[in-house]
């Protein structure tokens, strides 16, 4: 038996990266609309309500119409979008981030796909929340640089086609990202983490980082103590790897063109300072990675079916 998906935005950045994953798939069937009428509103309804799954991968306010255009209570969807990420009735579709998460994906009929950054500041924070390492005022930071897929068609279009030669660049420094309420909420916060994102000149990849003071911490703790926590929150697991080997370098490639994320711990034990890393693909675990990981869950198929770890 095969799964009816349609994938609603197949010829964007993430759209295309979710078709390769599932293209040679047998146990999916993919409804495909032509360039002429992948825009085209009743093409795209009729798609909607004939599959089994859908997934979006639109701007935000082209996720909300797609949304309204389900005319059926079978048709279960997985928004990429940033558009239901903290919404009522819909189920956060970070497998990873408690230890029934994947359960409750299963279960769901709505699934929004975190984003990119969320993915790696959630990853290396909510278990220590969980644990009672941090409290849930803490006041924290994150850093993170994303290859400039992240910024979609428009984005790749102005690294390429020359419109700027930067190969650094920060932004959002008004502290507004769209992020930061998605990681407030699901990291367990009272606060929003100060939030600081850049761009790199590479097409993909990602590098987010948490610094923290061991003073922060609830209760007086050491690096490894910090470390042991997330290692246990992700121990066995096939997509999310803690390494133990000791961090010298770190680099926006390291889990670039994979569907994987790996944390570290480092820092330095004598000033108590402590430094979280997550490196993953902005375009994979990051996006096209985690929606097909959400799409298997939903559907009771191997949960990493399709994906390259
Ligand atoms: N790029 C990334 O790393 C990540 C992206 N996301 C999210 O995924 C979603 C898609 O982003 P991304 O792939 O980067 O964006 P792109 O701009 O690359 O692709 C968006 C696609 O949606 C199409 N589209 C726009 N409006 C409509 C509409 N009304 N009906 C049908 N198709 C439409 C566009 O068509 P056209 O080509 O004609 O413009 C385009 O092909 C966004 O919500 C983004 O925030 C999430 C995580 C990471
Ligand atoms: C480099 C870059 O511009 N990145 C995007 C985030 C990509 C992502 O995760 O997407 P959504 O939350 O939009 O789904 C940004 O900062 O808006």
């Amino acid at each position: 038996m095969t799964v009816k998906v349609f994938i609603d935005g197949a010829v964007g950045t993430t759209g295309l990266e979710i078709r390769e994953r599932l293209e040679s798939r047998r146990d999916i069937t993919l409804i495909t609309l032509d360039e002429a009428r992948r825009k085209d509103e009743a093409a795209r309804r009729e798609a909607i309500n004939d599959a089994d799954y859908v997934v979006l991968c639109l701007p935000d306010d082209a996720a909300r119409e797609a949304v309204a255009m389900i005319a059926n209570d079978r048709t279960r969807t997985v928004d990429a979008s940033t558009a239901h990420r903290v919404a009522d009735r819909w189920t956060y579709g970070f497998a990873e981030l408690e230890p029934d998460q994947a359960e409750r994906i299963a279960g769901a009929r709505f699934v929004s796909n975190p984003g990119c950054y969320p993915t790696g500041f959630l990853a290396l924070v909510r278990p220590l929340v969980r644990a009672g390492l941090l409290g849930s005022d803490a006041l924290l930071s994150v850093n993170a640089t994303s290859g400039y897929s992240g910024g979609g068609k428009a984005m790749i279009a102005e690294f390429e086609g020359g419109e700027t030669s930067t190969a650094f660049r920060p932004y959002a420094l008004g502290l507004n990202h769209k992020h930061a309420p998605e990681m407030r909420r699901h990291a367990g916060l009272t606060h929003a983490p100060i939030f600081q994102p850049a761009v790199a000149r590479a097409y993909r990849g990602m590098v987010v980082e948490v610094p923290l003071h061991l003073a922060q911490l609830s209760r007086r703790a050491t690096l490894t103590d910090v470390a042991e926590v997330l290692a246990s929150a992700y121990d066995g697991n096939r997509v999310v790897r803690f390494a133990h080997e000791a961090t010298t370098m770190v680099r926006i490639e390291d889990d670039a063109n994979t569907d994987r994320m790996t944390l570290r711990v480092t820092g330095n034990e004598a000033t108590g300072q402590a430094l979280l890393i997550a490196t993953l693909d902005n375009l994979g675990k990051g996006a096209a990675g985690a929606a097909v990981q959400n799409l298997n869950i939903m559907a009771g198929l191997d949960p990493v079916a399709g994906l390259t770890l």
